[in-house]
């Protein structure tokens, strides 16, 4: 993967139909995905890795036109139908109608993954209460309404689920992200916490925490932020979607039966070394 500033970012889907896998092909066969997000990014990776594996995937995201382009390029390169629904998780009516008609659709869900998400690089000081309560909306709200709409249906359905919720690397903060910081940590402890409230249900819940992803989101961050991007952990490049995806199967398949409540992070050592600036370094820290 490069750490340099591409037109593009992200894999394209001829990559995502054939780069290998560890998992082996029937793997997830029968299995049912909702992935928020799905239509670029990380959430795209996942997708045609589970589709691989032989799961059903319903996915969401804000615009139809880059859901119905996935949806017929998994179909084109994989052979495999997918579904999807246009809405926002910041929207509590759309988020109960998305989860029902998965539900509907699928007959069940064995496995909810948020990953939608996002913020802008600022700092702290200069956020607007508007820009504040988007990022705290789209990140800790949204994800938490999917959370415990899927666990309502599971437990009024006398069925187990599995949640995986995309957060960050947020152990030592992150100057100019403090916004999402902020949320990933919310829904890291909500994750802790209704793991173990959620455990008789049959339930399991876990994080996946990435540092710095090559994605398509790249794209509005200035060549500046990006390149920086490439060098903030001990490996000094970027992380791939597919390198997450693996992460999220490994979570949601038999390998995670007993794993929940984790934080799996996927940063190249980013938390032990390398810091991001989206907006900048400032002097004070320039050396
Ligand atoms: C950080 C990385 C490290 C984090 C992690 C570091 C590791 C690597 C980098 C990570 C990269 C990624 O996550 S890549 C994924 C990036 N992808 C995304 O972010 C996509 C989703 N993001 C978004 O949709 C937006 O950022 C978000 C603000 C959340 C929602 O926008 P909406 O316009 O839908 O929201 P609204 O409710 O209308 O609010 C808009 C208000 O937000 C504020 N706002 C929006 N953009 C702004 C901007 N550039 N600068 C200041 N303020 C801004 C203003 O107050 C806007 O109001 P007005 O002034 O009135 O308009
Ligand atoms: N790339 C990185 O280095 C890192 C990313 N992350 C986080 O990981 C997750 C995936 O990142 P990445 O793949 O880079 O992101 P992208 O920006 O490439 O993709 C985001 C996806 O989420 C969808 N989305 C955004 N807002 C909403 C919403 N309100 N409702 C439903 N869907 C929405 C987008 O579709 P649409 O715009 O059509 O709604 C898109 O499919 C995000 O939460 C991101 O913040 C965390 C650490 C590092």
């Amino acid at each position: 993967m490069s750490d340099k500033h591409p037109a593009k970012w992200g894999l394209t889907p001829q990559e995502m139909a054939t780069l290998p896998t560890v998992f082996s092909p029937d793997l997830l066969s029968g299995q049912r995905f909702l992935v928020t997000g799905g239509s670029q990014g990380m959430g795209k990776a996942m997708v045609f890795l589970l589709a691989r594996l032989g799961a059903k995937v319903m996915i969401c995201g804000r615009t139809e036109e880059k859901l119905a382009r996935t949806k017929s390029e998994v179909k084109e390169l994989l052979g495999a139908d997918i579904s999807y629904r246009a809405m926002s998780i910041r929207d509590t009516d759309q988020v109960d109608a998305l989860l029902d008609a998965t539900f509907e659709e699928f007959g069940g869900l064995d496995t909810l993954v948020n990953n939608a998400g996002g913020q802008f690089p600022q700092d702290a000081i200069d956020f607007t209460r508007k820009g504040w309560a988007a990022v705290i909306d789209l990140n800790l709200n949204g994800t938490w309404w999917m959370m415990q709409g899927a666990a309502q249906r599971w437990r009024d359905r006398g069925e187990g689920g599995h949640i995986v919720s995309n957060v960050a690397h947020v152990e030592r903060g992150m100057p100019q992200a403090a916004h999402t910081c902020a949320a990933r940590a919310g829904v890291i402890y909500l994750t802790r916490t209704v793991a173990t409230e959620w455990a008789p249900l049959g339930i399991r819940v876990n994080c996946v925490a990435p540092g710095a992803i090559a994605t398509e989101g790249l794209s509005q961050y200035p060549p500046e932020a990006t390149r920086r991007l490439g060098n903030v952990n001990p490996m000094r490049r970027m992380g791939s979607g597919w390198d997450v995806a693996e992460g999220v199967v490994y979570l949601s398949a038999p390998s995670g039966n007993f794993i929940t409540g984790e934080i799996l992070t996927i940063d190249g050592g980013m938390r032990m070394w390398g810091t991001v600036w989206p907006a900048g370094v400032p002097e004070h820290f320039q050396v």
